[in-house]
């Protein structure tokens, strides 16, 4: 491939060259799915608060072990008990604080209770049996999720845990997404002789919002120069990122590029990628351009090489900058020429890399059921059984 193929990585770091997080922002703990904390949460409290009961059960002292004692108190969950009588136990329910004075609690299908209602314990109840201890998880102070991390349910539950209701993240780069083509129509609309759907604008979108960009508008460009620079300007004044997809490749009828190029720079065009060749970086003003070529697979990949770290950079959130990688082992053969070649897969539990089907990069079906990107080196032949670098897709 000539000297004027950019590598992959290359491109990349020449998209994220410059490029830091964005402002934080409250935001309310309701709507944080998916956000990325913009900084360290710190315990505020204990987790458990206190020391409380694992079980519903009674409460005793150890050493009161295969005694039947007296029940000199209940403590269901969300009181705060006296302490313990010495020689008796209590009535205790899950999640309710031990009392001074117990040091354990046994499940009540472990005890006996007698016609007087006393309860006659095992001989084998130790210290701290069934009792949660305060700061067993997490003591105060503790960093519990660390700047970064991007909010999954999981981690929206223990934030909640720790009573916070507005956490700081990072606020969403503005996108816009700008399709191109007069033959792309949108679904719904009955279809003429040489016109094709807009299947790029939904997939792009929800790639978008997947990678955590909001989307500040979308804008389908006709194959006209004027009008195409005009939607870049106006976009370029609102968002932090432009996604655009086709008209980067050679035809005179593909103005995207020329267009970036005469509003702003570009920094970078053709990549020794298969597909997405013609893939075009760039900056208009403050806006970063990521110039996907049309066809919808090279739209696809392309997305995941370069929007998702583009958006994880502005984020602040690493795990968003790379994709996931392993080793698997080719279930086809193929063999590749200047090109880094990035091949949909599905990956079985024996590692074993399938092929999607069609590789063309007009033949979106082979993104619809891929979980990895098999990464075939430039001048590689690979034979069925070859160990095989794959990226794998989040969420597949
Ligand atoms: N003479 C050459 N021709 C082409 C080359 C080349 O090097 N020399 N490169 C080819 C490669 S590789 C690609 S990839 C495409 C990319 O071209 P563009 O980025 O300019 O994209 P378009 O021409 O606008 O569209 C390509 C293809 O994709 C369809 N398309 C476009 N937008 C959508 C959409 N929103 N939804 C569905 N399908 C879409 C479009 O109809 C075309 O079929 O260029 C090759 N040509
Ligand atoms: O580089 Mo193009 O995306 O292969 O068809």
């Amino acid at each position: 491939m000539g000297t004027d193929f950019h590598s992959v990585d290359a491109a990349r770091a020449a998209l994220l060259e410059g490029v830091t997080s964005l402002e934080s922002e409250s935001c309310a703990l309701d709507a944080a799915g998916g956000r990325v904390l913009a900084e360290d949460v710190h315990a505020a409290y204990d987790m458990p608060p206190f020391d409380n009961s694992a079980m519903d059960g009674y409460a005793l002292h150890s050493r009161d072990q295969g005694k039947t004692l007296a029940v000199s108190q209940r403590i269901p969950a969300g009181t705060n008990p006296p302490p313990l009588a010495p020689g008796t136990c209590a009535r205790i329910f899950t999640g309710a604080p031990i009392p001074g004075g117990a040091d354990s609690v046994i499940m009540q299908e472990h005890v006996q209770i007698d016609e007087n209602g006393h309860i006659g314990f095992p001989d084998t109840v130790a210290s701290g049996n069934n009792v949660r201890v305060q700061g067993g998880e997490v003591a105060v102070g503790n960093v519990l999720l660390s700047a970064g991390t991007r909010l999954t349910p999981a981690t929206l539950g223990v934030l909640a845990s720790q009573g916070i209701a507005q956490p700081r993240v990072r606020r969403r780069p503005r996108v816009a997404l700008l399709t191109s083509g007069d033959e792309v129509i949108l679904p719904g609309t009955p279809i003429q002789p040489g016109q094709i759907y807009n299947s790029n604008r939904y997939q792009l979108a929800g790639l978008i919002e997947e990678f955590g960009g909001e989307i500040v508008r979308i804008t389908h460009l006709p194959d006209s120069f004027e009008a195409t620079c005009q939607a870049l300007q106006e976009a370029a004044a609102t968002a932090d990122v432009l996604v655009t997809a086709g008209g980067v490749s050679v035809g005179e009828e593909d103005h995207v590029r020329h267009a970036i190029e005469s509003m702003g720079t570009l920094t970078m065009w053709r990549l020794a990628m298969k597909p997405g060749k013609p893939l075009t970086i760039g900056r208009i003003g403050h806006a970063s351009v990521v110039g996907l070529a049309g066809n919808p697979v090279s739209g696809f990949v392309g997305s995941y090489l370069f929007l998702r770290p583009l958006l994880g950079r502005l984020l602040g959130c690493p795990t968003l900058e790379a994709l996931p990688a392993r080793t698997a082992k080719a279930a086809f053969s193929t063999r590749t020429a200047g090109r880094r070649h990035y091949m949909r897969v599905t990956l079985t539990a024996e590692g074993d890399a399938h092929l999607t089907g069609s590789q063309d990069s007009s033949m979106l079906t082979s993104c619809a059921l891929a979980e990895a990107f098999a990464v075939i080196e430039p001048d590689s032949v690979i034979a069925p059984g070859d160990p095989i670098h794959c990226l794998t897709l989040p969420g597949a």
